[in-house]
């Protein structure tokens, strides 16, 4: 395993929750004071007496910076090894996990310990001092913070292992690469990405109102949460709402280096991202996705806007988020309607990319449809690793990038015709049979059983209405897509050998439908 360093005040319980943490990874566990008096050979207490505090910090910097190179496993430090400048640079490449504790939590813990030399003189007032120089070092250091304060040690051991848990995919968007963290509790990460912001506008709807609450909290003291609610689904994505929230952007005078927070399902992070893409021509957003289908698809990759009466996605621009946090516990809220529709998207990834992802769905449908089944963290990684790939060098749809539309042009056209009533993912469902259809009526690759059998293991549509072939044409011809006159089709060669064509003909085209509606 990785080195996890545990830093943190005296009394905030590093060699506690330390040891109950390496026996959770099954990991060895070291103790950079018991270090100390081995090296010195004689107790922490005697050393200050003999030696003197300096001779002390001497003593601990050679242990960590030993410590450091040599252990593989969970290693806590002393309150002060953070005061050496050259320990804190050692500790900016390592897992570092800030124990925090309040003061009257941390003189109980701390009074019956003989063992401290710095408390033994008016504890309390000592341990303020301490906590107060060296909050900003803690801070410095730490991957993340957790507060033990009225906490045991097995939930504090569960909370650190997720937080542990949590993995990093980088789009490596030529501008500026920024990360996706998958993994639960991610959303207590955001403080790491507000930049230079003195005010953040938080913009959710009423389904994420109290995570959005907790999102404003999060904000350091100087740093002003502004909630913003926007109405549900696709209601919130139009060019009036855009209006609205930069109104209110303008009234908090919200300035280039302030930041907006997408905190919802892909309506929410479109609407926020394209917010943000025009307000003072450009101000980062940070998204939380809540829903399967934002975290797999609508928060990575830049592209945001709006919905008009031309149609879906027509206005919009590309503006790469500044971070993404993708916590896997918000899902478990969803109605499984929701999962399945994001499952769409995921499927979506597997034909075009990635078949270990159609693999694990075929192996156990209902696995896929349950949040807390650890396939749908992978799930998660593995579709968001097929965008990252495809986004990172082709931000603006020049070539590569048309592929992840594998199946839109059908469901874009189902969901104007339905009013944006339709689930997006329903749609892309639906619009994957339909291209599965013109893979196998253009002498491409027959997957149409498989596509259609996948989708309904999740509960997912794979037909659609009769008689609606003149609607869905007309609006397959504004498909972003096509080139002029031409209109242009993501299919497939064979599985995860994806091609954009532009000669599909007329006749192809309503067979593919004609078989889908039969
Ligand atoms: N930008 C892109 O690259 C991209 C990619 C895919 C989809 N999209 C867009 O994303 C939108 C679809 O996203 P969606 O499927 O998330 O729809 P959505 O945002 O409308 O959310 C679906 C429903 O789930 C609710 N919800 C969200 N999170 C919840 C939670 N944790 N618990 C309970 N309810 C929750 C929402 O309030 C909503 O009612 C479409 O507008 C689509 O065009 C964009
Ligand atoms: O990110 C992309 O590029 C995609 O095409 C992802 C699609 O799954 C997504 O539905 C996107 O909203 C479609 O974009 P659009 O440009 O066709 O509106």
């Amino acid at each position: 395993m990785a080195l996890v360093v545990i830093v943190g005040p005296p009394g905030s319980g590093k060699t506690t929750v330390g040891r109950a943490l390496a026996a959770a990874l099954d990991a060895p566990f070291r103790d950079a004071d018991a270090d100390i008096a081995d090296a010195a050979g004689k107790p922490i207490p005697d050393i200050f007496v003999d030696e003197g505090e300096d001779h002390f910090r001497a003593l601990e910097r050679e242990a960590v910076r030993r410590a450091l190179a040599e252990h593989d496993g969970v290693l806590a430090l002393g309150g002060g090894a953070v005061l050496a400048e050259s320990t804190r640079k050692l500790l900016a490449d390592a897992t570092v996990v800030h124990l925090k504790v309040d003061l009257g939590e941390a003189v109980k813990r701390t009074e019956i310990d003989k063992g401290r030399p710095l408390l033994q003189v008016n504890p309390r007032a000592t341990l303020r001092r301490l906590m107060d120089e060296r909050l900003p070092l803690y801070r410095e250091v730490e991957t993340f913070a957790i507060d033990t304060t009225g906490r045991d040690v097995d939930d504090l051991t569960a909370e650190i292992t997720a937080k542990l848990a949590v993995r990093t995919v980088t789009v490596n968007d030529a501008e500026q690469p920024y990360p996706v963290l998958i993994g639960r509790g991610t959303t207590d990460r955001l403080p790491e990405f507000l930049g230079k912001a003195s005010r953040v506008a938080v913009l959710h709807t009423a389904s994420t109102a109290p995570l959005a609450e907790r999102v404003g909290a999060l904000c350091p003291d100087g740093v002003e949460a502004t909630l913003m609610e926007l109405p549900d689904a696709e209601d919130g994505k139009t060019v009036a709402v855009a209006e609205q929230v930069w109104e209110a952007l303008g009234a908090e005078g919200f300035t280039r280096t302030d930041l907006v927070v997408g905190v919802g399902g892909g309506a929410v992070t479109d609407l926020a991202g394209f917010v943000a893409a025009c307000w003072l021509r450009g101000v980062a957003v940070v998204h939380v996705p809540t829903s399967l289908l934002g975290a797999v698809d609508a928060a990575v990759g830049g592209k945001t806007g709006v919905n008009t009466a031309a149609g879906k996605n027509l206005v919009g621009a590309f503006h790469p988020p500044r971070a993404v946090l993708v916590d896997l516990d918000h899902f478990t809220t969803l109605p499984r309607r929701d999962l399945a529709a994001g499952l769409a998207e995921v499927v979506k990834a597997g034909f075009i990319s990635d078949p270990v992802i159609l693999d694990l769905v075929e192996a156990d449908p209902e696995a896929a449809l349950d949040a807390a089944n650890p396939v749908v963290a992978e799930l998660v990684e593995r579709a968001i690793a097929v965008k990252a790939e495809v986004v990172g060098p082709d931000l603006k749809e020049g070539g590569l990038r048309a592929i992840l539309n594998y199946g839109h042009t059908f469901a874009h056209a189902i969901e104007k015709l339905e009013h944006y009533r339709w689930r997006h993912g329903d749609a892309v469902a639906v619009g994957m049979v339909y291209a599965a259809h013109l893979n196998a009526i253009t002498g491409r690759v027959d997957l149409v059983e498989r596509t259609k059998s996948v989708l309904a293991s999740l509960g997912l549509p794979t037909t659609y209405e009769a008689g609606r072939w003149d609607d869905i044409l007309k609006v397959m011809k504004i498909d972003k897509k096509n080139v002029g006159a031409t209109q242009r089709f993501v299919l497939l060669d064979a599985l995860a050998e994806p091609v954009v064509v532009d000669d599909v003909t007329a006749d192809q085209q309503r067979e593919a439908y004609e078989r889908l509606t039969a």
